[in-house]
């Protein structure tokens, strides 16, 4: 169910054009509510994929030029079907932001940026320089649309059309990121580290939703072209693509009301400096882009997260996602009976350059095991636990993991098998809650896709992973913030959180990094009781410790390092009297 507030927006939206005289709104106001609709549909796209994803594209426009062109193009020199070219429109920007998007998605930092201002520029001028397009008059004599007979070839007819789409494409956004794969793109910020140790593929799920908010640009493109009924090259141009960053961010990037919201208050505000600077100041010029920019840098300077936050304040909140009652439960995989190799680490070794991190170091987990690596800062234990968890890969040495090398598998394939993991500091999602930050650990537990969640046709597998989260949870006794956001959690219940959606991922040894690191001491007494609990259950665990005092009473074994090389193995209480772990990690006998 949505909110109140949804049907009221509705309403307004199918009123507004046909209310009867005196209240009749006039065409003037109905022109801009249609490319405030048409500008709203790229801004939702763009809060998907830069406030969501945390990409950047300024070559959305180029986008909407190419939904535009196609239909304008075949639609008066083939006299096909306005309707058909939406589909090759669609088809040919899904292409293109394939392409774009599997070559630049794949480059940090500015690298995005600065690949789709590119893309802007070159669409921009090839629309204006080919002969077949009209070079920079484009194309005219565009048709109305049609459907069964029934002509949209007024603005108030329009309207209609644009505000469903807009709606529309609101909705399915929402639904997207409610779902599984949802859930992947909004880990996607942060760098996607945690996605992928989650089974997340972050840089297809990039190009996914790249491809997506070029698919709602084009649509609106199409939809432009048949309201304006011609095309030329200027509105599809870099500052355009500029113009629509600025909706969702002035909107709110990381809410999809947002985007209408922010693309009402841009086009409202240009059309309204565009009228009175000139008046006031006495003389014709581009003066509304200066105070525009000015008051872009106080926007960006004092609400970063633009206005909707403030709306959104005012009324009820959106109730989230909830766990079911019951669910059929999801397929665990089959267990190691105890005792069972599971981790060997055979001579290990990585180097940074003349470095050497880690020394052939070689060690083994067996099933039902809580192993404790241990040593001083610097000892390599980190980079140990990289080299299992696949975010770094051997210079040399083999990892096998239940019978299989798992040296040269990225993070998300090891995750596939069974290795689940924590990280040294917290990486959840702040402002979700706990339910869905463990539901994130469930990921490759589900199979339902994009265009599933987006059709909303994934209800079954929702409630099974939801169910098995709120499993998890319980299982690790944070059921009572289950609908908590994971940032308003004490430090020791986000690392049990944690811990809870690595259980989420089934696996059969945990991982845990520092673990106890900056907890008080009740909470290392809380967790030492899970880890115990979660051994008894026959979970395996190899955690990386700095607090010789937890790890003493806790583990099994202990696998002591000291400048990349293991200078003791075995159980804690011999460790612990070992002269070379005396000397070494704890300084010296005192
Ligand atoms: N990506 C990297 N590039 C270069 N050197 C690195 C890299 N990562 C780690 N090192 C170096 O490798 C050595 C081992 O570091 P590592 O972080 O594994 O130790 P640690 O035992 O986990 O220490 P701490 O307890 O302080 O986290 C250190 O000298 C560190 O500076």
């Amino acid at each position: 169910m949505r909110n109140k507030l949804f049907w009221v927006f509705l309403l307004i939206v199918v009123l507004l054009p046909v209310l009867p005289l005196p209240v009749r709104v006039p065409e003037y106001w109905i022109t801009l509510l249609n490319y405030i609709g048409l500008y709203a549909i790229v801004a939702v796209g763009l809060v998907l994929l830069t406030g969501i994803g945390g990409m950047t594209s300024f070559g959305q426009a180029a986008f909407v030029g190419l939904g535009a062109y196609t239909t304008g193009f075949l639609s008066t020199r083939y006299g096909v079907s306005p309707w058909l070219a939406l589909f090759v429109g669609i088809a040919i920007t899904a292409l293109a932001a394939l392409v774009l998007g599997a070559i630049t998605m794949r480059l940090s930092g500015h690298f995005l940026p600065l690949g789709t201002i590119a893309w802007g520029l070159s669409l921009f001028f090839l629309f204006g320089n080919l002969e077949f397009l009209g070079k920079y008059d484009g194309i005219n004599s565009i048709p109305a649309l049609e459907v069964f007979n029934w002509r949209f070839d007024t603005g108030r007819q329009m309207f209609y059309l644009i505000w469903v789409v807009v709606i529309g494409s609101v909705l399915s956004v929402q639904n997207l990121l409610d779902s599984r794969p949802g859930r992947a793109i909004r880990a996607l910020r942060g760098g996607g580290v945690m996605a992928e140790a989650m089974g997340v593929n972050t840089a297809w799920m990039r190009v996914v939703i790249f491809v997506y908010a070029a698919i709602l640009a084009a649509i609106s493109g199409f939809l432009f072209a048949h309201l304006q009924r011609a095309v030329n090259p200027t509105p599809f141009g870099l500052e355009h693509g500029i113009q629509f960053l600025f909706m969702a961010v002035v909107g709110g990037a990381g809410h999809v009301w947002g985007a209408v919201l922010g693309a009402g208050i841009v086009t409202l505000l240009q059309d309204w400096l565009q009228s009175f600077l000139p008046r006031i100041i006495g003389q014709n010029g581009n003066f509304e882009m200066v105070v525009f920019g000015i008051l872009m840098v106080l926007l960006l300077q004092y609400a970063r997260d633009g206005v909707w936050p403030y709306l959104q304040k005012l009324f009820p909140k959106r109730r989230g996602v909830t766990a079911p009652e019951k669910a059929e439960a999801l397929v665990q995989r089959a267990k190691p009976s105890a005792g069972e190799p599971l981790l060997q680490v055979n001579a290990a070794r990585k180097e940074f350059g003349g470095l050497v991190a880690v020394n052939d170091v070689s060690f083994e987990v067996n099933a039902g095991e809580i192993i404790g690596l241990i040593g001083p800062n610097g000892a390599g234990k980190s980079t140990t636990f990289n080299l299992v968890t696949g975010v770094l890969h051997v210079t040399r040495g083999e990892i096998m993991f239940r019978g299989e090398r798992i040296e040269k598998l990225a993070s998300r394939e090891i995750v596939k098998r069974g290795i689940g993991r924590t990280f040294q500091h917290v990486r959840l999602m702040p402002t979700m809650t706990v339910l869905e930050n463990v539901a994130i650990g469930a990921h490759l537990r589900g199979h339902t896709g994009v265009w599933r969640s987006v059709a909303r046709l994934n209800k079954a597998e929702e409630e099974r992973l939801m169910f098995e989260a709120a499993r998890q949870i319980e299982r690790v006794g944070l059921g009572a913030h289950m609908y908590d956001e994971a940032g308003s959690l004490a430090l020791g219940q986000q690392r049990i959180l944690e811990i809870a959606r690595a259980l989420a991922s089934d696996p059969t040894l945990l991982l845990l990094d520092e673990p106890a690191a900056g907890l008080r001491y009740k909470e290392k007494q809380a967790l030492a009781d899970l880890l115990r609990k979660l051994k008894g259950e026959g979970l395996s665990v190899l955690l990386v410790e700095h607090d010789m005092d937890f790890v003493m009473n806790l583990t099994d074994r202990l696998v002591v390092m000291e400048f990349g090389t293991r200078i003791a193995h075995g159980l804690p209480h011999e460790v612990q009297n070992d002269p070379a772990v005396l000397e070494a990690y704890l300084g010296g006998v005192e």
